[in-house]
């Protein structure tokens, strides 16, 4: 079977990469993505200026998954947007590097995407709309009505393929104000999802919370929000133009989650927790799981079952 995957008019070896904010932080680390196995892969999330992020311990690894609330640490948009140029330069052969996005306000925002329209960024920008773990900061995604005047603010003057990282909906008629207004826009891609926010993680011997930011409060990601990924993949494949494609992340640890995110109509793949976990050895284990699937159903392509989820 083969694992080939064209996204947005490019040619991947296989639809796996990081999520952001994943072992993307520094050049060391968005190298050792470059140099492995991953089919594509992107940048921290960043600001205009350089953050520092939250007080530590602000991740925590559990034996479902991991709590994480970071505050946006990142080394600021001029760092990454040198090395995606760089990389552009040095790899012209080869697809860049995916670029995201996190601006504090709607005009850092707007600020950051006019910058990156105006670079020589060939790639595709992530504009993250999810971020949990600001205090504060509301996800601008849970706001319906800012969303909507931001996306029209962005594709007035970007014309660069975009996508937006989306935190989780619950509701039904959350899934369709979303998706009506998301197919407004020209978007490449939507992700779903990010970590599932503000959960709590408490150890029992210590009879404490298990990260200092929030109380311990953080975005949850791995096992535990599975169900909850694939739903939301489901629900906005079902509901977006065909145009915009779907990413899938969230509790891919295997290649048979792998395969779920694919049937219920992903296009990439993103892997969190597992490639904090496991390091970046992780692409090389679920690319010969999914491709282990895949020989047994009799499938050589992933297009022969993308989205081909039955209902009862
Ligand atoms: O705390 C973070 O840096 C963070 N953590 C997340 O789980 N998702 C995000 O989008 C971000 Cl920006």
């Amino acid at each position: 079977a083969s694992l080939r995957t064209e996204f947005l008019g490019r040619q991947y070896e296989n639809p796996f990469m990081n999520a952001s904010g994943v072992h993307c932080l520094t050049i060391d680390e968005l190298e050792e993505l470059s140099n492995s196995k991953a089919g594509a892969f992107i940048t921290k999330s960043s600001t205009e200026v350089e953050r520092e992020g939250n007080p530590e311990p602000r991740y925590y690894s559990t034996p479902l998954g991991s709590i994480n609330s970071m505050g946006l640490p990142n080394r600021g948009f001029k760092y990454y947007l040198d090395y995606v140029l760089d990389y552009q330069d040095k790899h012209p052969a080869a697809n860049t590097p995916f670029f995201s996005v996190a601006g504090m306000s709607i005009d850092e925002n707007l600020k950051l995407l006019r910058a990156i329209q105006d670079s020589a960024f060939d790639g595709v920008t992530e504009l993250n709309l999810s971020c949990p773990n600001v205090p504060g900061k509301p996800q601008l995604a849970y706001d319906f009505e800012v969303t909507e005047e931001l996306l029209s603010k962005v594709f007035s003057f970007f014309k660069k393929p975009l996508g937006v990282k989306l935190p989780p909906y619950f509701d039904f008629a959350h899934f369709d104000t979303a998706a009506s207004i998301l197919n407004k826009f020209p978007l490449a891609y939507v992700n779903c999802i990010n970590s599932v926010g503000n959960g709590l993680y408490v150890d029992l011997e210590t009879e404490s919370v298990v990260i200092k930011p929030k109380n311990g409060f953080g975005g949850i990601g791995g096992e535990y929000v599975k169900p909850t990924a694939l739903a939301n993949v489901r629900g906005f494949y079902t509901r977006l133009n065909s145009s915009i494609k779907i990413i899938g992340t969230g509790g891919i640890r295997t290649g048979q989650d792998a395969f779920e995110h694919l049937l219920c109509g992903a296009t990439m793949l993103q892997v969190g927790t597992e490639l904090y976990e496991e390091g970046v050895s992780v692409f090389e284990r679920l690319l010969h799981e999914l491709e282990d699937i895949m020989n047994k159903k009799g499938y050589t392509s992933i297009d022969e079952f993308r989205g081909k989820l039955s209902s009862l």
